[in-house]
């Protein structure tokens, strides 16, 4: 498999404390990732180098067939490039339906909100309604996101940076304050996801992680502590000594 995303060697230091320490991870086209680790590991600065929001000291974040280096790239650019975040906290417009979002968030010359001033086309609301179906928001589309559940206003807002196109997803603690039911949709929705761009979820539920059926990397102080099947890097005495023995 060729790297879609090829993190190598990077560093970042905050007044003197050096929170990711060479830190380099592969991630192929279409996989299912999961990242780990104690509170403090490195984990949301990883997803904050990747994405432009915070530089690295040193290293390099390379990205697609031309490998190209996104350090020094705004968020905004990096965003244009395939790469997608979804944080923990949802931010769906609650006001509008589930509808007007996903027509909204749709990767379109038009300004946001001038879609829904003019009519969508009927490419703009089949591709909406596809997405809805990815995420199984088909029966809600008339819904004021407002009134969604919180797993639903996940997903409405995943589907939402579906229609942006991303050909990788970085996805922050999903199931975090999600009912069993919900978390059970979540992961075969990341799976299914999984299968047409890659996807990679920051978590810390291990029934979650032990669903997601995938290769897992463990993070510790900034750096790589194991990688590999959950079974693999969970049988790690190391692991088991900073994370899973605590
Ligand atoms: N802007 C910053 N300034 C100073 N220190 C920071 C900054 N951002 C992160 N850190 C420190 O870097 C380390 C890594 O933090 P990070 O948030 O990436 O860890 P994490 O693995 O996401 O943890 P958690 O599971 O608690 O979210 C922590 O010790 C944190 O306090």
């Amino acid at each position: 498999m060729n790297a879609l995303l090829e993190v190598s060697g990077i560093s970042v230091t905050f007044d003197g404390f050096r929170a990711i320490n060479n830190l380099s991870i592969s991630v192929a086209e279409r996989e299912l990732r999961a990242i780990i680790g104690p509170n403090g590991a490195g984990k949301t600065t990883f997803m904050d180098i990747v994405t432009g929001k915070t530089r690295p000291d040193t290293g390099r974040v390379l990205w697609g067939e031309m490998a190209v280096n996104l350090v020094g790239m705004n968020e905004a650019k990096i965003a244009r490039m395939g790469l997608g975040r979804k944080f923990q906290r949802p931010t769906v417009f609650e006001a509008q339906t589930v509808r007007d979002n996903l027509l909204m968030a749709l990767k379109n010359p038009r300004a946001p909100f001038a879609v829904l001033l003019s009519r969508p086309t009927a490419a703009d609301i089949l591709r909406m309604e596809e997405i809805a179906v990815e995420v199984g928001l088909s029966a809600h589309l008339h819904r004021i996101s407002g009134e969604l559940s919180h797993g639903q206003k996940q997903w409405l807002e995943i589907g939402m940076l579906l229609a942006q196109e991303p050909r990788l997803l970085l996805v922050d603690e999903p199931a975090a304050g999600m009912t069993p039911a919900e978390r059970e949709h979540t992961t075969d929705l990341l799976k299914r996801m999984a299968q047409t761009r890659a996807v990679v979820v920051v978590e810390h539920d291990m029934e979650f992680i032990r669903r997601l059926d995938c290769r897992v990397t463990v993070l510790h102080e900034g750096r790589v502590l194991a990688e590999g099947s959950l079974d693999h890097v969970t049988a790690n005495q190391e692991v088991i000594d900073v994370y899973l023995g605590r």
